[in-house]
């Protein structure tokens, strides 16, 4: 079973879009797929339990079937860093807890997990535990969404260098357009990216107003 965590620039870069593209690829392939957005800010209360929009779209695009506490075990209202909301809730957020839903979606036997992050890659989870901790425990390899705009050549840097650090495998780089305008010379921006980064630049997402109705997954290409 291959386990890939998207993670990203900085929150609202694209991991979301990423996490679709990603999705339909493997299922174009003919996988087995389950998603998980293991801790979610920013959710609404559907009568039943609190849903996360970015949960959702992930699971339209899985293959397998489970019940939405295994994709989105951890979800809180506001909008906010998630160690605060959890607190806030009296939620206590732990590896321990995390693995032990992790491990519900693996036993399901998908050829692939796809995990969306929260933010971007040094996400306090709790006073004690940040999310890297997390992405280290599940032997995920990592995909840097850069959400393409002015500042993002020192964020992709930094954050890839960042998840070396962490000792976690990093597949490659996926370039999205997160603004209906482009930012100024976004092909130079590539470019030097494509000149500056240790990885591989695995795709690029064009903005388009209905990302969710489309089919991304031949925008990528990840090794077998
Ligand atoms: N390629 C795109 N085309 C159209 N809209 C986009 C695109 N990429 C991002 N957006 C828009 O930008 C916003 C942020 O994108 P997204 O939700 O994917 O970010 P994120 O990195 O997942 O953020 P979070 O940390 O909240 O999970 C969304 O409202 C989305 O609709
Ligand atoms: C609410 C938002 N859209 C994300 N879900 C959470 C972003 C957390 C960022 C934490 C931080 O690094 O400051
Ligand atoms: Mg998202």
């Amino acid at each position: 079973m291959k386990v890939y965590f998207i993670t990203g620039t900085d929150t609202d870069a694209g991991k979301t879009v990423v996490t679709q593209a990603v999705l339909q690829h493997l299922a174009d392939k003919g996988l087995k797929t389950l998603a998980m957005k293991p801790v979610a800010s920013g959710c609404e209360w559907d009568g039943e339990r609190w849903i996360n929009s970015d949960a959702v779209n992930a699971r339209r695009h899985m293959t397998l079937e489970c019940d939405y506490s295994l994709t989105n075990p951890y979800a809180f209202e506001p909008a906010i860093a998630p160690h605060i909301a959890a607190e806030e809730a009296g939620v206590s957020l732990s590896l321990e807890g995390l693995l032990k839903h992790f491990k519900q979606l693996a036993d399901l036997n998908p050829d692939a997990i796809v995990v969306e992050g929260a933010g971007g890659w040094l996400l306090p989870l709790s006073e004690q535990l940040m999310m890297p901790e997390f992405v280290k425990a599940i032997n995920a390899e990592v995909i840097l969404t850069v959400g393409m705009k002015l500042g993002c050549l020192n964020h992709a840097m930094l954050t890839e260098q960042a998840i070396f650090s962490s000792s976690v495998p990093v597949l490659g780089w996926i370039t999205n357009q997160p603004t209906v305008e482009p930012m100024a010379r976004l092909e130079q921006n590539v470019t030097t990216l494509k000149h500056r980064m240790a990885t591989a630049h695995l795709g690029s997402i064009a903005f388009d107003a209905d990302w969710k109705q489309l089919a991304l997954g031949s925008r990528i290409q990840l090794p077998d």
